[in-house]
């Protein structure tokens, strides 16, 4: 077997693997520069290759304690993680790179709030694996596209969340292998059951079309909120539905080539509609759509009121929502002056 390896100069961070397939061996030596980096919502992940992305994931397993505390073996994590890899598709902007934001945005959030000190480890592997698994086998296609398409997905799931369904199958799969079973061990208390079922509840719930029913259960709860009270637990639907919409809560250089991964897609999907005779889907349309309306508007109806949720249970977050704050400000600005100009 031939081992490549890997040096990013700027970090410090070595990894070894198969130069064909990107699989990881054991052998992982991370910088602590690295792993301290890797806790922040700046962390950028253009700087790096998929094979390495894969070495930061275990990083995140590994320093959350997962490994000891729920009897993970390395090489069925490495397996996990390969799978997932596998599972992404090749496109725009629902790719290997974003499950690795999303679950990095996570993990950041979980080491910002301190959430070690208030939830259950257990969560917290719920947390991070449903990130992971979020989007598996997206193809690019919304569920608005595959239910007015009459796609196999839609029928299958009877139009009901098509997309979050089948990532969640495909999850299944991953986990129903013995050597990708990263909960193969746990204790009777949390068996592989209940793990799978919370982790599709937080997988379900990224669906955009359940955000308000989503967001206003976690407003109920908040002015009574309790880590301790087991029905509380959709803070984790609203932590990993932020992590999932949080782009533009990071650095310009980091947001940007996002936006335009997004509008890619998006605008390949209203070709298509388009090409076949159905329902354009408006915020998806070229000839509609620019990067400042499409970001003013969903800043202010969509991330905003999250952040501005969340940094109620959590003052630290203040600071990432006065970030989104002023990305909105800014882009109201240019929409307005784009208008007078055009006026
Ligand atoms: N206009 C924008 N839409 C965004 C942005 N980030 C995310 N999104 C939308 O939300 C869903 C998230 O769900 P996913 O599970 O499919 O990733 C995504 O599909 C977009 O429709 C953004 O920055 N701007
Ligand atoms: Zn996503």
């Amino acid at each position: 077997m031939r081992f490549v390896k890997i040096h990013t100069k700027m970090f410090g961070i070595i990894c070894y693997s198969y130069s064909s397939c990107h699989r990881l061996c054991s052998s992982l030596e991370v910088s602590e520069e690295v792993r301290q980096y890797l806790k922040t919502p700046t962390f950028d992940n253009w700087q790096w290759e998929d094979a390495e992305i894969m070495v930061l994931l275990q990083v995140m397993y590994t320093d959350l304690d997962f490994i000891p505390t729920f009897n993970i073996e390395p090489e069925v994590l490495q397996q996990f993680l390969f799978e997932i890899y596998r599972r992404y598709n090749n496109i725009p902007f629902h790719n290997f790179k974003h499950c690795f934001c999303v679950t990095q945005m996570m993990y950041g959030l979980i080491w910002l709030t301190d959430l070690r000190s208030k939830m259950d480890s257990i969560d917290l592997l719920i947390m991070l694996t449903s990130a992971v698994c979020h989007d598996l086998d997206h193809m690019g296609y919304n569920n608005a596209y595959q239910i007015n398409a009459r796609t196999e997905l839609a029928l299958r799931y009877n139009d009901i969340s098509p997309l979050e369904n089948h990532h969640c199958a495909v999850a299944f799969e991953i986990l129903e292998r013995t050597e990708s079973n990263i909960f193969r061990n746990l204790s009777t208390d949390h068996t592989e059951f209940i793990m799978s079922t919370d982790c599709f509840r937080c997988i379900l719930a990224t669906d955009m079309s359940r955000h308000n029913e989503v967001l206003n259960k976690f407003k109920s709860i908040l002015p009574v909120f309790d880590f301790t009270n087991k029905d509380h637990r959709d803070l984790m639907t609203i932590l990993i539905k932020v992590s999932d919409i949080s782009n533009e809560a990071r650095p310009m250089e980091v947001a940007e080539p996002w936006l335009d991964c997004l509008l890619q897609e998006f605008f390949n999907q209203s070709d298509v509609e388009k090409l076949e005779g159905l329902p354009v889907t408006p915020f998806m349309d070229r000839d509609k759509v620019t990067k400042p309306s499409s970001q003013t508007g969903f800043i202010r109806f969509v991330l905003l009121p999250l952040f501005i949720e969340l940094a109620n249970l959590f003052p630290c977050l203040e600071v990432l929502k006065s970030k989104v704050w002023r990305k909105l400000f800014r882009g109201l600005v240019f929409v307005h002056t784009n208008k007078i100009r055009k006026d």
